[in-house]
């Protein structure tokens, strides 16, 4: 589904992501860990388009989508979900999934619909369609970030430190929904602080720092090597 080679971004002098290669395929959530600064959200942001990289390929379904700038991306089949999720006050949430099943695949009619509906039962907002943006409270809106990168009808999903502000009953609940969302047509990609809930979550875990690839494995091997702990002490806790 999704293959990263031997990517790499620097900002002037400093290399932030510095030769990071990786796989994901349909059905898996790959996790994405590291200390602040490792380089997670720009390694999305390469992905997603949002920033151009100074080297390496990006492949999605075999095509090559490096060079494609963030909107033809995103039509192409890459969705990100942001932390901070800022919903339009007056909008229903179906209306924020009329947009981005729109926007995304240009969809319209029956197959918009169809979307739209698939969206709000994957995350579980089913019986809140008709509520605006302003009436969500916090883990509301996250599944309305979900939902739309859902409606956008993503081959690719990135979670950007979604968890973010959640109570931890909340993570729970989020861990639940992600791993409700594998299917073998969808690539997950998630950033996340937690350790306990990317864990859960995921089927590999990938570490970076300093831009490099500490290591990438099973989430049993990865929370429990050495120099993982170390780049974490203080927060061994909760791996
Ligand atoms: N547009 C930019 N210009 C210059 N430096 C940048 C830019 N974006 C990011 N950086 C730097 O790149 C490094 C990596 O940042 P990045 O946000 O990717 O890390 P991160 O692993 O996502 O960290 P965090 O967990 O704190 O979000 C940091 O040192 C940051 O200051």
């Amino acid at each position: 589904m999704l293959e990263v080679s031997d990517l790499r971004k620097s900002f002037g002098r400093l290399t932030v992501v510095d030769g990071v290669s990786t796989t994901v395929a349909g059905g898996e959530c790959l996790g994405v860990m590291g200390p602040n600064g490792a380089g997670k959200s720009t390694l999305f942001d390469l992905l997603a388009g949002a920033t151009p990289v100074d080297g390496g390929t990006i492949r999605l379904d075999g095509r090559d989508v490096t060079g494609l700038p963030p909107e033809i991306r995103v039509q192409a089949g890459i969705a990100r979900a942001f932390q901070i999720p800022k919903p339009f006050p007056t909008l229903s949430v179906r209306e924020h999934l009329v947009l981005a099943a729109s926007a995304g695949q240009g969809l319209r009619g029956a197959a918009l619909a169809g979307q739209v509906d698939e969206a709000l039962e994957r995350t579980g907002l089913g019986d809140k369609a008709g509520r605006t943006g302003r009436e969500l409270r916090l883990l509301d809106r996250k599944r309305l970030e979900l939902a739309k990168a859902l409606a956008s009808g993503p081959r690719v999903l990135l979670l950007d430190e979604i968890s973010g502000g959640l109570t931890e009953h909340e993570v729970h609940a989020l861990v639940d929904l992600i791993r409700g969302l594998k299917s073998p047509g969808l690539a997950i990609l998630w950033i996340e602080h937690i350790a306990h809930a990317l864990k859960a979550a995921s089927d590999r875990i990938l570490m970076l720092h300093l831009g490099r690839k500490v290591i990438e494995d099973i989430p049993d091997t990865v929370t429990r090597d050495p120099r993982v702990r170390e780049l974490y002490l203080g927060q061994a806790h909760h791996a």
